[in-house]
């Protein structure tokens, strides 16, 4: 039983209306939202009353069962919920159907919004520099700006012309072009949203918050539904969010908790900086700190405050550890990533026979699931057990798409994309055809009809199967679980054909998807729900695991929240944190990795491993403490005195970064020392634990009688990927 702190007493039985608690890693902000909910529950407050919002379903689903399960007796907290903003943004629609007409629309997810906008774009879409834009690059910036409720100049700005060297008349005239060009296509694909009846995942926020703001009628109706509103991971909220948010502020009470440190959504539109100005922004608000952390040893502590103090930004956090002292964090020397990969998992079977750990005792995270996919592979190898977070997500794989867009022609009859799809599955059916089919559909008014027209079609296999399979699912129109089930047996012949020898495993992701679609009450509000939050899957994974004795491997976005006695951060090398394409960004980029990275340290209790891969491209062959760092900036003799960054230097050649035409180049040696001359050394400090104070760690340097180098792959170097075209 945990007794809370004085400052998390008082910020859980605060009487006033908005609370911030504004703390650092491991102080125990979840456990406090969590006691705050008992607090008011047993306060005599309605659980229906309470919405607790956080970025992940799983972290809101947790909070509420924890709540659920400690409060008891004459208090049922069961109606309590717990939602991400776009499921509750969601939830508001389909409770005030009349209010949200959008409600009865079609989600579109990612993969079908960059298809809708495709249409919109056409093959041939160029900006107003005559480059290529593809439907992808609208979409992130069309999203950026609803997400950010900036304008799409600034959007235009912000996500393509950030690092531009041109001079500012120029840029403005560039920008402008650009708007006038994308301007209209994004109008396009809106008006076929509308035509279509369709809404993006942007929409549903967009949708809600603006009405609130704008309709007094339906804001006095949605807010009085919750008295209070409790908010996790606040430093994540966008300005659409925080919008959303304000029109609670009259008539509820927000209870927010958050870390400006741990803001790793920025390029999602999240602005920490909001949690800055709460209490100016946010009348009749208080802000209150928590110091104390209970989750780490104070050397994880040191050298996590060590990385904050060294960012030019100012966080005014100092974590002081309740636990008091343990082992030193762990630098080890890898020579290659699968050496790195059998380092790790050798220590987690050391730690589960000799250390009297359990597997679930160790986490192993990666800035991204591509720099995990070694440590998966050892863990195969060795037969240890694991569930993976953030890595390829079950809803977005082909065999389940196929099966839901089955279920999604039957929750919108007139959901062109998932026609195409659905129609395409079976033989004889192409493109073409399908864009046949669906039109006569389009003009049909019923779905009845469109199920006589289906069975009267000159195309076989759509008269004896399609007809029959909609018609199933159909029945389970309002038991989702059920409808899946129907679906996937109709359909199991054409799947198993289709996907051959990996239908066998592809199969039972179904029961996964089944037990989801439990919660839900109707197809459509399943299809919304599970597009509606892509990570739902991985969810669904740790559900069914979580009772099992697993390693977490995890991407570091995906381990927010998380903890774990032992904790191995993958890659921890020079141009890795941060990356190239991070340091092109520019310094709020680079300041992001660092809290990433920062993130990830403090997910630790007990011990803390990095590993810094010393013949890494970017670091010197020869394993010395001190060639791990970045060689500094040079300018070229001529007169256009081009800069570069030298990211790697050989004897024979130079590797460095054209500032200008931001790319990679090789230069011979002879070439380099008669073209260039150093300018100066600043970017050594880019390379997080360059000037790591040596007392902060220990650095461990594995014996390697057995180790065969792997040549250095430019194939397995992050900074070896294909540059981002930021012309
Ligand atoms: N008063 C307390 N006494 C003992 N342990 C506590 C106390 N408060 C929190 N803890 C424990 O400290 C750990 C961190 O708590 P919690 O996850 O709530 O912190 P947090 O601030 O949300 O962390 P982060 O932002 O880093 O994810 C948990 O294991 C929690 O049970």
């Amino acid at each position: 039983m945990i007794t809370l702190n004085d400052y998390q007493k008082k910020a859980a039985e605060f009487q006033g209306k908005h609370l911030l608690v504004l703390a650092g890693a491991g102080t125990g902000k979840t456990k406090t939202i969590i006691v705050r909910a008992e607090f008011l529950i047993k306060s005599g407050v309605q659980p229906k009353k309470i919405a607790v919002l956080s970025f992940t379903r799983k972290s809101a689903q947790e909070i509420v069962e924890r709540v659920k399960s400690s409060v008891s007796g004459p208090f049922n907290a069961g109606a309590i919920s717990g939602r991400t903003f776009h499921s509750w943004c969601n939830e508001i629609m389909h409770t005030y159907p009349d209010y949200f007409p959008q409600s009865k629309y079609t989600l579109l997810d990612e993969d079908d919004r960059i298809s809708a906008m495709g249409l919109a774009v056409g093959k041939q879409f160029k900006d107003s520099q005559g480059e290529k834009l593809k439907a992808a690059t609208v979409v992130a910036i069309y999203s950026y700006a609803v997400n950010t409720l900036c304008k799409l100049s600034e959007a235009i700005k912000h996500l393509r012309y950030c690092n531009s060297d041109k001079g500012d008349e120029e840029l403005k005239i560039i920008i402008e072009n650009d708007r006038a060009l994308i301007g209209p296509v994004i109008q396009k694909y809106i008006d076929y949203k509308v035509t279509r009846r369709y809404v993006d995942y942007d929409d549903m926020l967009n949708i809600v918050a603006d009405a609130l703001q704008k309709n007094e009628v339906i804001r006095k109706a949605v807010t009085k539904r919750w008295e209070h509103i409790l908010v996790d991971e606040m430093q994540d909220t966008n300005p659409l969010q925080y919008k959303l948010l304000q029109s609670f502020i009259e008539h509820s009470k927000l209870f927010c908790v958050g870390d400006d440190a741990q803001s790793i959504y920025a390029f999602r539109g999240a602005d920490f900086k909001t949690i800055h100005s709460f209490t100016a922004n946010v009348p009749d608000s208080e802000a209150q700190k928590l110091i104390l952390n209970y989750r780490s040893t104070q050397e994880i502590l040191d050298l996590s405050n060590w990385l904050l103090e060294q960012s030019p930004l100012t966080y005014d956090k100092k974590l002081e550890a309740s636990r008091g002292q343990g082992n030193k964090p762990k630098i080890i020397h890898t020579e290659n990533d699968w050496e790195e990969a059998n380092i790790i998992t050798d220590d987690i079977i050391r730690s589960v026979n000799e250390n009297d750990c359990s597997y679930s005792d160790s986490m192993v995270l990666g800035r991204s699931s591509w720099a995990l996919s070694r440590v998966e592979g050892a863990c195969l190898q060795k037969k240890i057990p694991y569930i993976k977070l953030g890595g390829t997500q079950l809803m977005q794989s082909a065999h389940v798409r196929d099966v839901a867009s089955g279920m999604r022609v039957v929750a919108n009859n007139y959901d062109e994309i998932a026609w195409i799809r659905f129609l395409q599955l079976w033989d004889g059916i192409g493109e073409v055809s399908a864009t046949k089919i669906i039109s006569d559909i389009l003009t049909l008014s019923s779905f009845v009809e469109i199920l006589r027209y289906l069975r009267h079609s000159k195309y076989r296999t759509l008269i004896h199967s399609v007809p029959d399979i909609l018609e199933v699912i159909h029945e389970h129109i309002n038991s989702p679980a059920n409808a899946i089930r129907e679906a996937v047996d109709s359909m199991n012949d054409l799947l198993s054909k289709r996907y051959k020898e990996e239908w066998t495993y592809r199969i039972t992701d179904f029961e996964v998807l089944e037990e989801v679609a439990k919660s839900t009450g109707s197809i459509s509000e399943f299809i919304t729900e599970y597009v509606l939050d892509p990570r739902a899957d991985t969810t669904l994974k740790i559900g069914k695991e979580i009772d099992k004795d697993v390693v977490t491997l995890s991407t570091i976005h995906s381990a927010k929240g998380l903890e774990s006695k032992i904790v191995h951060i993958t890659n921890v090398n020079p141009y890795t944190y941060p990356s190239t394409r991070t340091i092109k960004e520019g310094e709020d980029a680079v300041e992001e990795e660092r809290r990433c990275l920062y993130v990830a340290m403090t997910r630790a209790k007990d011990h803390l491993k990095l590993y810094r891969n010393v013949r890494s491209l970017h670091t010197q062959f020869n394993k010395n403490e001190e060639a791990i760092h970045l060689r500094g900036t040079y300018k070229s003799k001529t007169p256009d005195e081009q800069e570069v960054l030298v990211i790697n230097s050989q004897n024979e050649s130079v590797t460095v970064f054209n500032k200008k035409n931001k790319r990679t180049e090789v230069i011979p040696r002879a070439d380099f020392n008669q073209k260039f001359v150093e300018v100066g050394k600043q970017e050594l400090s880019l390379y997080f634990l360059n000037e790591l104070p040596t007392d902060l760690v220990e650095i461990v340097v594995p014996e390697r009688e057995n180790v065969k180098p792997e040549p250095i792959s430019e194939k397995t170097d992050p900074a070896t990927l294909p540059d981002f075209n930021f012309d």
